[in-house]
């Protein structure tokens, strides 16, 4: 479904993100993990087309048939918060805080989905992420989790074939970030979106992910199932990223 292909960024002639292949099925749902700095948010950006001006990709990343690293703007916008969409870590930059959050959810659902009016699949959808109660609210009248929540119900309004969560809980308190994790879950399964989920913290991708991918300076240096890397981790940085984490080192 998503096949990227020696993926590598670049700032000037400096490399960024080196030669990273890998690909995420229909439905799958993949954790891109590794330490601050690791290039996992280069990565996703360059597969949204989202990266800053000064940086630049080559390689391949061919989403449902279609070379997005040649592709236009046009098409560029035209697939993400359509058949791919991201949730970010801070939700405040996602959402506009002078548009009350249903009309900002309703202006999310495309043409092609007006089977209801945009109003109420809004509210619907904003139902399905546990705040029924908001549609009139101001992005700042809400809490951090619903926020994020909102943000969420936007990325899923038009039933994306791939969602990309990067770092999406992290901002939150632990309680509230249990409660988000499953709501996506939810949602992409209710979908069968795929997912690629990106994160440092090897608790949440062992609750989230089938297959985890692992970072380190740019690279992929280690790739299984979450079982097997979590369990049987092959690469000495993945080893001491478990050590380092709150994990039950199984
Ligand atoms: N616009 C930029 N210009 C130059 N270097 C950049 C730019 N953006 C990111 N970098 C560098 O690229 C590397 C990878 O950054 P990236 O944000 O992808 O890491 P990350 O693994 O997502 O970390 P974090 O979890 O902190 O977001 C870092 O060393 C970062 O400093």
């Amino acid at each position: 479904m998503i096949t990227v292909d020696g993926l590598s960024v670049f700032a000037g002639d400096k490399a960024l993100v080196r030669n990273v292949s890998f690909e995420v099925g229909a439905g799958e749902r993949v954790g891109l993990i590794g330490e601050s700095g690791s290039g996992k948010s280069l990565t996703a950006s360059a597969v949204m087309g989202l990266l800053p001006e000064e940086l630049h990709a080559t390689g391949s990343v061919v989403f449902h048939g279609k070379q997005l690293l040649s592709a236009s703007e046009r098409e560029l916008s035209r697939l993400r918060g359509n058949d791919l969409a991201m949730v970010f870590q801070e939700p405040m930059s996602a959402l506009n805080p002078l548009m009350r959050v249903g009309r900002q959810v309703a202006e999310s659902i495309k043409l092609h989905n007006r089977g209801a009016p945009a109003r109420e699949t809004a509210q619907r959808l904003l139902e399905s992420v546990g705040l029924p109660d908001v549609f009139r609210a101001y992005p700042h009248q809400l809490s951090g989790g619903q926020r994020q929540r909102v943000v969420l119900a936007i990325a899923l309004a038009n039933d994306p074939a791939l969602l990309i969560c990067d770092e999406p809980t992290t901002a939150l308190d632990v309680t509230v970030q249990a409660q988000v994790l499953d709501l996506i879950l939810v949602g992409v399964a209710e979908r069968s979106s795929a997912l690629l989920f990106i994160t440092h913290d090897l608790a949440v991708v062992a609750r989230v992910c089938e297959r985890l991918l692992v970072m380190l300076d740019g690279e992929i240096v280690e790739e299984g199932t979450t079982r097997q890397v979590l369990t049987e981790p092959r690469h000495e940085y993945t080893r001491k990223l478990l050590a380092a984490s709150d994990l039950e080192a199984a």
